[in-house]
């Protein structure tokens, strides 16, 4: 069994909420809020036999398909189940965010801010066999765990994963069926053509990933500056590229016709939703927390980087196409502030009612058409969901 601190929230956390204009009510009831977890679609037939396994009953998630609840106290990380790829834990909440995307088979999809990647794994999951995703992260350690997660459930074959600036990223969706482009480059240069993936990189490339890791510490990387490529799957539709294909950026007009079908920005934020979050600082001291999480100018700054990431997400989306905000944060700064300010610089953004929600146990956010999911309310970890849609302008 695994320890669950039952300790009153901190001071700081509490003058955070009253602040912000949250009532700490709705998280009396995170010590009971149920785990959740996601089947592999394939193993619904093998139900039992993880019930068996993990010595639980597990509850079906009568709102969400392919989803189970289990008491908030049962370990599931050494169980063969997970180990074996046949599990995986993602909030219930989490993956209403990924539902409301309605992913399907074809789409080019595009997710932002990527790590770790339980949403992300859910998108492969629901992609099938055609289509892309392109998962996005500035920071490195936790794109390279998020490429371990989608090598331990063998869901990578159409994934590409980028460290890069999620404000600023530009790179094309990769067209699976190009296959006419790959032949033409398969006449370029032979050292500028993608080959298969494999995680030992040649000499050459490692050589040149670390120049650019250090060129980044000392900040001397320019905007320009090609993203790191760190994984790819072989029906990615990187295979077969030249750096040049790879590498090609869209300009505002090809967007409309070539960008994204689906874009998630799971932007990162205070995360305050997430009480789990917060008691870790229990263990890292509750100053930390004041530093990195409550800090004012640091939520200043946050939100300043979340428009943005909103903004470039946008940008990459093609008319027709689906975008969904999220945070799990629970502020409205970071939630619905960002979500009028974007409306009111983008015409050609409209947000959408999203009616599987009718059914859902979440609020209304302080904006129509917004979700809210809290503890006390959802029985999941706190979230908030926005959903647009880009107009043909
Ligand atoms: C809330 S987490 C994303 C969780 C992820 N979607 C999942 O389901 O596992 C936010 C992520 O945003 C990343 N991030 C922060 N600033 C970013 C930026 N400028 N561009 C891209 N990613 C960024 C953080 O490194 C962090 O991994």
């Amino acid at each position: 069994m695994e320890e669950h601190s039952k300790s009153p929230l901190p001071e700081a956390f509490l003058s955070f909420l009253e602040e912000n204009g949250i009532d700490p009510s709705i998280y009396t009831a995170s010590d009971s809020t149920p785990r959740y977890l996601r089947l592999k679609p394939g193993s619904e037939g093998e139900l039992e036999e993880i019930e068996a396994e993990i010595k639980c009953k597990l509850e079906k998630v009568n709102w969400l398909p392919g989803f189970y609840s289990l008491p908030p106290d049962v370990l599931i990380a050494n169980s063969k189940s997970y180990l074996d790829g046949k599990i995986y834990g993602i909030d219930a909440a989490s993956g209403a965010a990924v539902s409301v995307l309605k992913i399907l088979p074809g789409d080019d999809v595009l997710d932002l801010c990527a790590a770790p990647g339980a949403k992300l794994c859910m998108m492969l999951d629901l992609l099938g066999d055609s289509g892309s995703v392109t998962g996005v992260d500035v920071a490195s350690h936790r794109l390279a765990a998020c490429r371990t997660m989608l090598q331990k459930y063998s869901l990578g074959d159409r994934c590409r994963l980028f460290v890069a600036d999620g404000t600023s990223f530009s790179l094309a969706p990769l067209r699976v069926d190009s296959l006419s482009r790959s032949f033409e480059s398969a006449f370029g240069k032979k050292d500028e053509i993608f080959r298969e993936w494999t995680s030992r990189r040649p000499w050459k490339e490692r050589k040149r990933a670390a120049k650019a890791r250090e060129a980044k510490s000392l900040q001397l990387v320019s905007s320009s500056e090609n993203p790191e490529l760190i994984f790819y799957g072989r029906h990615s539709g990187v295979v077969g590229l030249s750096k040049n294909e790879l590498y090609k950026t869209m300009s505002d007009l090809e967007v409309s016709c070539s960008g994204y079908d689906k874009v998630l920005v799971d932007a990162e934020c205070t995360h305050d939703g997430s009480v789990k979050h917060i008691q870790k600082f229990e263990h890292w001291g509750w100053k930390t927390l004041q530093r990195r999480v409550l800090d004012a100018e640091r939520t200043d700054s946050l939100t300043v980087l979340q428009l943005k990431l909103l903004r470039n997400g946008f940008r990459l989306l093609k008319a027709g196409g689906l975008l969904v905000y999220s945070t799990c944060s629970l502020t409205v700064a970071q939630n619905e502030d960002i979500v009028e300010q974007f409306l009111k610089e983008n015409a050609s953004a409209e947000l959408q009612e999203i009616d599987e929600a009718k059914e859902w146990p979440c609020k209304s956010g302080r904006i129509p058409k917004t979700l809210r999911f809290d503890p006390l309310t959802s029985q999941t970890s706190g979230l908030f969901v926005a959903r647009f849609t880009k107009l043909a302008t």
